[in-house]
């Protein structure tokens, strides 16, 4: 709702209510009506100021109603209401001013800001556009190049940049709702003909057709897809070649196409479902409302390979003194070379003071001794692993925190090595880990609430988006990530080539398809976890080549891996580079023959493959691991895996994520699918639907929030 007071005798005031963002939800956008309507209605009353309570404007509309009927005036009338006022109406922009929170203060005829206030349409991260008429002010505003930068990108913009872009009239370090209230007084009386920016010309620069040209190329390279971005190049060219009237109608046009879209959907689904990881729940009934984290002042990393370097950086970057440590001089050195180098180029960008003076290098891991949490990022090796948890138990002061970055390996058995296994967890960063978001917080069967709060505490403030999962072979991204390569690695063996299914999978809207991102990690990395279970074994023609544990396996990997070819590192992989380290990946020919003798080997015949058979086999192997995961209690719901997939797996998100992406495909289709191929696949048993999706399918397809009331694990509590 809106408050109504009157400020000073002839201010009037409307303030939005609606914790904790003050979202133009129906109720919200009915009390500025009806407060609109008292204050123009009240003689004493010169002019308005509109704010949002607790030092927040308006975070937009209200997200939560776009799934329901729509009830309440509409927002373009309202922006309409306001815009013709006989009655100066100023903004006081304070926090946020995002979205139809942005719309509602350009209708305004005065914004005065905040210095800490950020502005910004992000409704393309939503699948939208600005509907309520900020695709056609905004341009007129500050002109086309501007306008469609914020539009198509969604960035928020400081209260300097907004002013300097000429979005805001004033920037105050002091309370802006103050300072709007005095300007209100100062422009009492005076024409506003000039301040409704419904009646300007939309600028026109010369090279137009140019700027347009260049923008939709630009949303085309990054969208992968989605509609949204080019969708809202397309309203700001209605305000540039029509008249306002006429361009709102196509806004809305544009609007309408968007928010009936599955891709609307999609973003929003995952809008809510990155917050609400947070609110984590472990198999063993710990929670995150009742599980308080313990305070961390001083970290530290061991193993300063790619890993600990990226990890050592973000703790840095966060504020944490971080002992880092690494066994050889020369390693130590290179990597502190190195980490300088990124915490240079970090603060560069991000325009905040370096970190250099909170790392403390050592080659010895003594130097941990005082640290409230160590982070392991040594190889992926159990031995070495254990060797360090041993050292680590030692040597730590009493209630430090273990955590290990293991992309796989059993947490239960490093926690077994310690004196404390309550106190260990593993923190699954992703390559680079100081730019990437995520972080996958694994808990195992015996670590404490406190220490799961804890390490999903350190994500949140090194600037990630935490999912707490739960102990098992891959956790829950690498784990999904087997089946999906399996089949890839099938259809190779079928008659398909790396870039075929590449092709299909970027289609799709992956960032990179299965090879070129297995090229860039390295084949070794699989090869060697491989050679550890027992599955790699000396080339042999025959049946039993391809057949492990009763199983369908494709050796295809370990074969290149056993040629050098482990992908961009050696020039070679499933493509071919121009040099060892280049990032250009082409065709190679070597490549197709290997493929064609290795199936004249092995007595395959090539047969052809459609787009639908790689989309399907892929994606729905996954999609049936992920499925397996809820059923074994290691993911708490759906929105964890949609989250690490999107964030750390390069899944389009506009499509939701993999579980999401099921939902709208139809259960019982995915079902249906797999069945089919299973029958085709008898020796591949990722091809199974799993119990919990055929019961999911056969309760009719339940809405994806529905899905926990399904799963209903049995939980003892901690
Ligand atoms: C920056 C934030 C605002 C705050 O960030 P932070 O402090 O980190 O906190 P969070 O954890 O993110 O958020 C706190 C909680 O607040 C909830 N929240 C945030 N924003 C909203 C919102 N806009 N609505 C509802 N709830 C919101 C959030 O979920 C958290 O709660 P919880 O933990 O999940 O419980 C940050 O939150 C942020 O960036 N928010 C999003 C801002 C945003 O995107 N705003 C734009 C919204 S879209 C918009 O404004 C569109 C305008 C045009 C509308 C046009 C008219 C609509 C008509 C609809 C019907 C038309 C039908 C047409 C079809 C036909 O023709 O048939």
């Amino acid at each position: 709702m809106a408050l109504y007071s009157r400020v000073s005798g002839s201010v009037g005031m409307i303030t939005l209510q609606n914790p904790p963002v003050n979202a133009l939800s129906a109720a919200v956008r009915q009390g500025i009506v009806d407060m609109m309507h008292r204050a123009l209605s009240e003689p004493e009353v010169k002019s308005v100021v509109i704010c949002g309570q607790n030092g927040k404007f308006c975070g937009g509309a209200d997200i939560r109603e776009f799934g329901a009927k729509m009830t309440g005036p509409p927002l373009v009338p309202m922006v309409h209401l306001i815009e013709a006022a006989s009655k100066p109406v100023v903004a006081a922009i304070e926090g946020i001013a995002l979205g139809g929170g942005l719309e509602l203060a350009l209708s305004c005829h005065y914004r005065i800001a905040h210095s800490k206030a950020r502005l910004g349409f992000p409704e393309v991260a939503l699948g939208l556009l600005p509907g309520a008429g900020g695709t056609q002010r905004l341009p007129r505003l500050i002109g086309v190049p501007a306008a469609l930068d914020l539009i198509t990108t969604g960035r928020h913009v400081t209260a300097a940049e907004a002013r300097q872009l000429g979005i805001v009239d004033e920037v105050t370090d002091l309370n802006a709702v103050d300072a709007a209230v005095k300007f209100a007084q100062s422009v009492t009386g005076k024409s506003l003909d000039a301040r409704r920016i419904s009646t300007y010309p939309c600028p026109r620069p010369p090279d137009l057709d140019a700027i347009f040209e260049r923008a939709m190329q630009q949303v085309r390279r990054s969208a992968r897809g989605a509609i949204a971005p080019g969708t809202c190049v397309q309203a700001v060219h209605a305000a540039v070649t029509l008249p306002y009237a006429k361009g709102m109608e196509r806004e809305r046009e544009l609007f309408s196409l968007l928010f009936t879209s599955g891709q609307a959907r999609a973003l929003q689904y995952y809008f809510f479902a990155q917050r609400a990881v947070s609110r984590w729940s472990t198999a063993n009934g710990a929670r995150w409302d009742t599980s308080k984290p313990r305070p961390v002042r001083k970290a530290a990393v061991i193993g300063l390979g790619t890993m600990g370097r990226g990890i050592t950086v973000s703790l840095a970057q966060a504020g944490f003194s971080v002992v880092a440590v690494e066994t050889q001089e020369k390693q130590l050195s290179e990597a502190k070379q190195a980490v300088s180098g990124m915490l240079e180029r970090g603060a560069k960008r991000r325009g905040v003071p370096l970190a250099h003076d909170k790392i403390k290098y050592s080659c010895s891991v003594q130097a941990v001794a005082d640290v409230d949490l160590v982070i392991e990022a040594v190889f992926e090796d159990m031995a070495l692993k254990k060797t360090v948890f041993q050292q680590l138990s030692a040597i730590c002061k009493p209630g430090v925190l273990l955590c290990t970055n293991t992309s796989g390996l059993d947490i239960d058995e490093l926690a077994s090595q310690t004196q404390s296994p309550e106190l260990v967890v593993g923190m699954h960063f992703f390559a680079p880990a100081h730019v990437m978001q995520l972080l996958e917080v694994v808990y195992g069967p015996r670590s404490s609430p406190e220490v799961v709060a804890t390490a999903m505490q350190m994500g949140k403030k090194m600037g990630k988006v935490s999912v707490a999962v739960g102990n098992c072979r891959g956790f829950v991204g690498n784990r999904m990530l087997k089946p999906y390569l399996e089949q890839a690695f099938f259809l190779l063996e079928e008659g398909a080539t790396p870039e075929q299914v590449d092709q299909v999978l970027e289609e799709f809207g992956f960032a990179m398809g299965v090879f070129k991102v297995s090229d860039l990690s390295g084949l070794d990395v699989g090869w060697k976890v491989r050679k550890a279970d027992g599955l790699v074994s000396p080339a042999s023609t025959g049946t039993s080549a391809r057949i492990r544990g009763g199983s369908r396996y494709s050796p295809l990997g370990d074969l290149l891996c056993e040629r050098g070819r482990f992908g961009q590192k050696t020039g070679r992989g499933w493509y071919q580079y121009d040099k060892p380290g280049g990032r250009v990946a082409k065709p190679d020919p070597w490549l197709h023959g290997f493929l064609e003798e290795y199936r004249a080997q092995h007595g395959l015949v090539a047969r052809h493959i459609d787009h639908q058979e790689v989309l399907e086999r892929c994606l729905y192997a996954l999609i049936n691991e992920g499925f397996q995961i809820l059923q074994d209690g290691i993911a708490a719901g759906p929105e964890d895996i949609d989250v690490i997939y999107v964030l750390g797996y390069g899944w389009p998100r506009h499509r939701g994520g993999p579980m999401f992406y099921a939902g709208q495909v139809g259960l019982d289709k995915v079902v249906e699918r797999l069945e089919h191929y299973q029958q085709i696949h008898p020796d591949v048993p990722g091809l199974q639907p799993c119990s919990l999706l055929r019961k999911l399918a056969a309760s009719g397809n339940p809405a994806i929030h529905k899905w926990r009331e399904v799963i209903q694990k049995p939980r003892s509590q901690l």
